[in-house]
């Protein structure tokens, strides 16, 4: 089948390099030309692990191709779909501009008949609103518009496009979901359910889906904060209740909130939406709230050990992507973490695996930059851990209590065992487990 896919950042480019590896012929737009340039050449602007070597194969095997032509591309592709950004507006509602904006061209470019997919997340309604856009260019028989949200996580893309556990399709027409069916149909074949539904329902799964997994850390933060305060073991209750498959193991991980370029959007999002239609939803109204108060709680744990005198501390943080296997730092926790040190008047130096450039270009000069996780420890007063990388697992600990000033860890991700710590000699603060004094 011929695609087109507008928009080549995360969601784009998985999403046009996988229904290439499934023998389509793909076809990718952006605006941004430097992108453009970089992919004809299989250079990624992402980092997402598998991502460049499917990409390179696809480009030889002459499946994909780039372009900044939004007329060429969509000129023989019957299905096309938006893979545009969706940020949060000024209030906290998506910010619909891009996909709006890119449905008004498609008025004018589309002969004939194309199925025009929505890939971006997108609040309930918005089909019917890109409809009505064609709708003024197009008559009814040239387009149908789908909606088909995307549930990939960054740092494991390919895989769940790949293997996805669902797929989610709004169509309106029996004509546009036969074509989405034939479209998904090896993933089908590898036993993964297609749900069809309308698009309305399509568009609320989505961020019902998000709004879920963020409330469901964000209770588990909870009751870390709890377990801390009642001296149980958030690791003990975490396991206790995960193996409930009512409650299922994954996404019970305490730590310095949630981030990413989606939960915290998609929750403000989901929030205004239920504003818009005179609905109080309390519920995600405390997982907002929750989730801010968390990023402050590292903060706490640190004002309340050097006795609210973070004023000239040298503090070495190490991980800044908003997880691990990304070098994705848009809305990282660190990020906040970060600013709340450097208000107090601490001095900060950080080491990530890969996310080092985009963190520079966000704090410029305000930080200092280490080559490697040893280094940044170099006479600091206490070492933050912020984002669990594997290679923060198995450090060497006797270099890192000589690197370090005081032998100090703050941990917000729950990177190592309390035993550990102890042996090592280390004080050691964590998420929702005692405290390892020294
Ligand atoms: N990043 C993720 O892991 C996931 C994102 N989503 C959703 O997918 C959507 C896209 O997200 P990302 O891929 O992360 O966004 P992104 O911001 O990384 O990429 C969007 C791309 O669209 C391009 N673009 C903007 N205007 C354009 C236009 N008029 N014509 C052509 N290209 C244009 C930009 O240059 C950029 O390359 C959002 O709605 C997001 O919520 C959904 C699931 C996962
Ligand atoms: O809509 C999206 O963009 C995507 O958002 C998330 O994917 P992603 O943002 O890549 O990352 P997650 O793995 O979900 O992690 C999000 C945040 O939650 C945090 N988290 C996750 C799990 C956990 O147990 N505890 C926890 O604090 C992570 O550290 C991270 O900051 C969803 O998991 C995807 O299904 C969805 O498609």
């Amino acid at each position: 089948m011929k695609i087109a896919v507008i928009g080549t950042g995360y969601v784009g480019l998985v999403t046009g390099t996988c229904f290439a590896e499934t023998g389509n012929q793909v076809i990718c737009v952006d605006v941004n030309e430097e992108k453009i340039e970089a992919l004809k050449k299989g250079i990624t602007p992402i980092y997402e692990p598998g991502l460049e070597v499917l990409l390179t194969r696809n480009i030889r095997e002459e499946r994909i191709s780039f372009t900044n032509d939004l007329e060429a591309a969509v000129q023989d592709a019957l299905v096309i779909f938006l893979a545009l950004p969706t940020p949060s507006g000024e209030d906290g509602s998506a910010d619909l501009k891009y996909v709006l904006q890119v449905a008004a061209q498609l008025g004018d470019l589309i002969t004939s008949y194309r199925v025009v997919v929505n890939k971006s997340t997108v609040p309930v309604g918005t089909a019917e609103k890109v409809a009505a856009i064609l709708s003024e260019k197009l008559p009814a028989e040239l387009f149908d518009v789908v909606s088909n949200p995307e549930f990939l996580r960054e740092g494991v893309a390919v895989d769940d496009f790949l293997k996805p556990e669902r797929v989610v399709v709004g169509a309106g027409s029996e004509r546009a979901a036969k074509i989405m069916e034939e479209l998904y149909n090896p993933f089908v074949r590898q036993g993964n359910p297609v749900y069809f539904m309308d698009t309305r329902s399509a568009e609320m799964t989505k961020y019902a889906a998000n709004s879920f997994l963020a409330m469901k850390i964000s209770f588990m933060n909870e009751i870390a904060n709890l377990c801390e305060r009642t001296g149980a073991n958030v690791d003990w209750v975490r396991i206790g209740i995960g193996s409930d498959q009512r409650i299922g193991k994954r996404f019970l991980f305490p730590g310095i909130g949630y981030g990413g370029s989606c939960f915290p959007k998609d929750v403000l999002a989901l929030n205004l939406t239920a504003k818009e239609h005179a609905y109080d939803f309390k519920l995600l109204q405390s997982v907002l709230e929750v989730n801010r108060l968390q990023k402050g709680r590292i903060i706490e744990k640190l004002r309340a050990y050097f006795r609210n005198e973070l004023n000239g501390k040298l503090l070495a943080v190490w991980g800044l992507a908003f997880k691990p296997e990304t070098d994705d730092i848009r809305d990282a926790p660190s990020i906040d973490i970060i600013e709340a040190l450097l208000a107090e008047g601490a001095t900060v130096k950080v080491y990530d695996p890969v996310a080092m450039d985009n963190i520079h270009r966000k704090f410029g000069d305000q930080l200092g930059y280490s080559a490697n996780q040893y280094e940044a420890l170099q006479d600091a007063d206490a070492l933050l851990i912020l984002t669990e990388w594997s290679e923060f697992r198995n450090p060497d600990f006797e270099k890192m209590k000589m690197q370090l000033k005081t032998p100090v860890v703050f941990d917000g991700r729950n990177v190592y065992a309390l035993e550990k710590m102890k042996e090592q000699g280390f004080y050691y603060e964590s998420m929702g487990r005692n405290t390892v004094p020294f």
